[in-house]
């Protein structure tokens, strides 16, 4: 944890939508003219994707189980918990970005599968947003989470991140379905181990549950729209969240628990809206403040 200089992780599985979270994120950034450098969790893979495939054709070979994208083996967790860490220090540190697809090659301009190289993270950002699958990671060896301020659960019910995963990945990344399912059942050690346990440590889980039948994931036809859901948002610590406004302000949501509220899937992001701007607009006025800057109301009106 940094007061100088905040963190902010946001969590899920691959397919649960962290990036589309990241872009309700992007647009209080901008409304509030904040700063953030932007690191991707994919970026902390140990192997580019021809390494990974020699890995794997090895372990299998030797009668092994392959490693997966999900664990340690194939994530350098210690590198991105020295990442927080250099950041929370002095708002330093290096970024690089995993090409995935056609798209971000012409983004990034490096060949799908591989690594962008390592460049410094940019002077005079105001936070550090993490968005991937290990923002919340403890092992006996690491413990990324102790680092973060505002740390993010996205957690669909599995069969949805199963169906959002699948679609994903055959229409923008070229896999098959069978391909997909194979990846999923080679992952499923890992992800118990190593992905499940991380909702424990993160302040504020969005679990998006569909409300139409999705008991076979992998014949799925398309991805249950957000009207065709509700998500559950869970608070770790409540005390301090105004639930009666949140009430108020999102028409058809209501308390499942003390420290849980249900929102209609069309709405999720409004809450993001509404829950994140206030705790953001805190983490920046204290980190001015401890930085010996004025706090963001007279930033604002001068
Ligand atoms: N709330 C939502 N409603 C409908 N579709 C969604 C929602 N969230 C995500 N999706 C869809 O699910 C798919 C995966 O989402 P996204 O790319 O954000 O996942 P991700 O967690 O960033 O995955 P990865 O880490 O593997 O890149 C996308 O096709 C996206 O459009
Ligand atoms: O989404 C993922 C993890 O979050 C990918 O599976 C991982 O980044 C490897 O990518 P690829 O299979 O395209 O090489």
């Amino acid at each position: 944890m940094s007061r100088k200089h905040p963190i902010i992780a946001i969590t899920g599985s691959s397919g649960a939508g962290t990036s589309t979270v990241t872009e309700t994120f992007q647009q209080i950034f901008t409304r509030e003219s904040i700063t953030a450098a932007i690191v991707h969790g994919d970026s902390f893979h140990r192997y580019d994707r021809a390494e990974m495939r020699t890995i794997h054709n090895t372990a299998i070979e030797q009668g092994k189980n392959p490693p997966s994208h999900f664990g340690p083996e194939a994530n350098d967790f210690a590198a991105l918990e020295a990442l927080f860490a250099d950041y929370g220090a002095n708002a330093s540190g290096k970024v690089r970005s995993y090409v995935h697809d056609a798209e971000e090659e012409r983004q990034f301009g490096c060949p799908p599968g591989t690594f962008t190289p390592w460049e410094d993270i940019e002077a005079g950002t105001d936070l550090l947003y993490y968005e991937g699958l290990h923002g919340a990671v403890r092992t006996e060896e690491v413990d990324v989470a102790r680092h973060v301020d505002l740390c993010i659960g996205v957690v669909p019910i599995i069969n949805l991140e199963w169906i959002q995963k699948i679609h994903r990945d055959r229409s923008a990344r070229g896999y098959s379905t069978e391909a997909v399912t194979d990846m999923i059942l080679r992952r499923m050690p890992d992800y118990v181990n190593y992905i499940c346990p991380q909702f424990n440590n993160t302040d504020i889980n969005f679990q998006r549950v569909p409300m139409v039948d999705t008991s076979n994931p992998f014949i799925a036809r398309w991805i249950p729209t957000p009207d065709e859901s509700m998500t559950v948002i869970r608070f770790a610590n409540p005390r301090g969240i105004d639930f009666p406004y949140l009430s108020a302000m999102i028409p058809g949501s209501f308390m499942s628990r003390a420290n849980s509220i249900v929102v209609p899937g069309g709405k999720t992001e409004l809450a993001m809206q509404l829950i994140f701007t206030p705790m953001i607009w805190r983490l920046i006025d204290n980190s001015r403040k401890a930085r010996g800057l004025p706090g963001l109301d007279r930033r604002d009106h001068s």
